[in-house]
């Protein structure tokens, strides 16, 4: 019998069921188990919680600046390869299996298309402009007065800054965005729960809790339909729904669900993010005199004629000032809201590494926490020392690679909105309070786990005894 023949016996119905039984049983165990042996992504993942950052400096320390971190995904670790991956030119999907892991694929920020993304993006920019925060720095002032006025009720006391920044900053957030406020700064404790969901519910930022939609959900229906149906005299401010529905967009981006998801997730990606940033700054501006005097030595004037002249403090007054600035860069650097690395994918055309060709498609990623953290870029890096910044010719060179708010095609769209509030924050609460951070070490704030979000070790607790400042 000849080996066709042998083989046509061989290939019986019987035969091809038994070979696919073993074929998927092989995937439904390589996928439930495999993945979870010591060793691969999965398990520093998920049963090390958020340890494979630290395993992929350790493969990168052994196999060099650019490495293969799963079957499908490379690495890089070079800081001069960052600009070269996250651009505005050229097409740039993100990738897809990451961000579909939210459960929210209307939104734009997991949209994997280069093209659906920027469809999506382009009614939002301007509503997020510089020019657009400046006009409604209101809304700011007016929850940080609100936020000041709550903490001025513990003064001799011991307050939850943690808890307190947090319900500012989604405060401010849902009322610029929806023109809504949530009250999370009336509530007793500040509605420390939505804080904890974020911060430990499976550790993604932006996976939008169940309260939060919830509660938009019925705001995003009204939204929508005041704007479809009212005439301009008659609508609110204008807020992000209004923004999609008089778009240029197709109506199934108009409905809805799709609506509901940018919702959720462009407000909640403006909680912790900006909370994060203004605790580490805070603590770091209290525990060292020498940065509080210096601080104030810089903004004790402004903030004086702002208060007793009724001088406006705008943000680009504040903007002017070098340490105040320093102070918030420094901050941005050791706390740029994200641990995990970001893959982007050419998805047309093969990328270069030195003499290494990445195919077209190929989700390859950076992490900027470790960018920022890098002791060739920033001696001493764990240290917090705003004089990093201080010199303006220093500053520009480091600017390369230095990325809190990403870049590229997809570089955060609240940005503008971070910056105003972190100066407007920072220079209010320095000017007023006077903070005992005791018990609370620099180390609490760094990076331990990969939460999607940065896990710290202090679990972002800044409890502290607040007094008013003396004149
Ligand atoms: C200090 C505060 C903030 C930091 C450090 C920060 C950082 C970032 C980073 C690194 C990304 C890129 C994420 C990725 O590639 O997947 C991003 C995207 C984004 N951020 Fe922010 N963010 C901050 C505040 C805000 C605020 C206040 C808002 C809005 C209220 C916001 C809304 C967004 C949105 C919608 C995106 C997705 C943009 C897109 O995909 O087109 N962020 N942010």
């Amino acid at each position: 019998m000849d080996n066709i023949s042998k083989l046509q016996e061989a290939l019986t119905w019987a035969n091809l069921a038994v070979l696919l039984a073993v074929y998927f049983a092989s995937l439904i165990f390589y996928r439930l188990f495999w993945t979870l042996f010591p060793n691969s992504p999965a398990y520093y993942d998920l049963v090390q919680n958020g340890q494979y950052t630290f395993k992929i400096v350790d493969l990168h320390k052994k196999y060099g600046p650019i490495i293969r971190i799963s079957p499908y995904e490379l690495h890089v670790i070079d800081p001069a390869f960052f600009e070269k991956l996250f651009r505005q030119d050229g097409r740039w999907d993100k990738y897809a299996w990451v961000y579909k892991a939210f459960f929210v694929e209307g939104a734009t920020i997991c949209t994997a298309s280069h093209e659906l993304h920027k469809a999506r993006r382009q009614p939002l920019n301007q509503f997020f402009s510089k020019t657009k925060v400046a006009a409604r720095q209101g809304i700011i002032d007016h929850n940080i007065t609100k936020f000041c006025g709550r903490v001025s009720q513990f003064s001799g006391k011991t307050v939850k800054v943690r808890d307190a920044l947090s319900a500012l900053a989604r405060d401010i957030s849902c009322e610029f965005i929806l023109d809504k406020t949530y009250g999370n700064l009336d509530q007793e404790d500040f509605n420390i729960a939505i804080t904890k969901m974020i911060q430990d519910g499976a550790g993604f930022i932006w996976r939008v809790s169940k309260h939060l939609r919830q509660e938009s959900e019925e705001d995003s229906k009204n939204l929508l339909s005041i704007s479809t149906t009212s005439s301009p005299v008659e609508l609110p401010s204008r807020t992000i729904v209004h923004e999609i529905v008089d778009s240029k967009l197709p109506p199934e981006e108009k409905k809805l669900a799709r609506v509901h998801d940018d919702v959720t997730t462009i407000s909640s990606a403006g909680f912790e993010t900006t909370a994060s940033v203004l605790r580490l700054v805070l603590f770091h501006i209290y525990n060292n005199q020498e940065i509080l005097r210096q601080l104030r030595a810089e903004i004790d004037t402004v903030m004086e004629a702002s208060l007793f002249n009724d001088e406006k403090l705008e943000v680009k007054k504040l903007e002017q000032f070098p340490y105040l600035t320093s102070v918030i860069m420094e901050g941005m650097r050791l706390s740029p809201a994200i641990g995990s690395r970001m893959a982007r994918i050419a998805p047309d055309r093969d990328l270069f590494y030195g003499n290494f060709r990445i195919p077209a498609g190929t989700p390859v990623g950076m992490t900027i926490i470790l960018m920022h953290t890098d002791e060739t870029l920033y001696p001493a890096p764990l240290s917090f020392n705003p004089d990093r910044w201080m010199d303006l010719e220093e500053r520009k060179k480091m600017e390369k690679t230095y990325a809190p708010f990403s870049r590229g095609t997809r570089m955060c769209l609240g940005m503008y909105l971070a910056w105003a509030q972190m100066y407007l924050i920072v220079a209010r609460v320095v000017h007023l309070f006077d903070f005992d951070f005791k018990g609370i070490e620099p180390a609490d704030f760094e990076m331990v786990s990969d939460q999607f979000v940065i896990g710290t070790k202090g679990n972002a607790v800044l409890n502290g005894l607040v007094t008013l400042r003396k004149a």
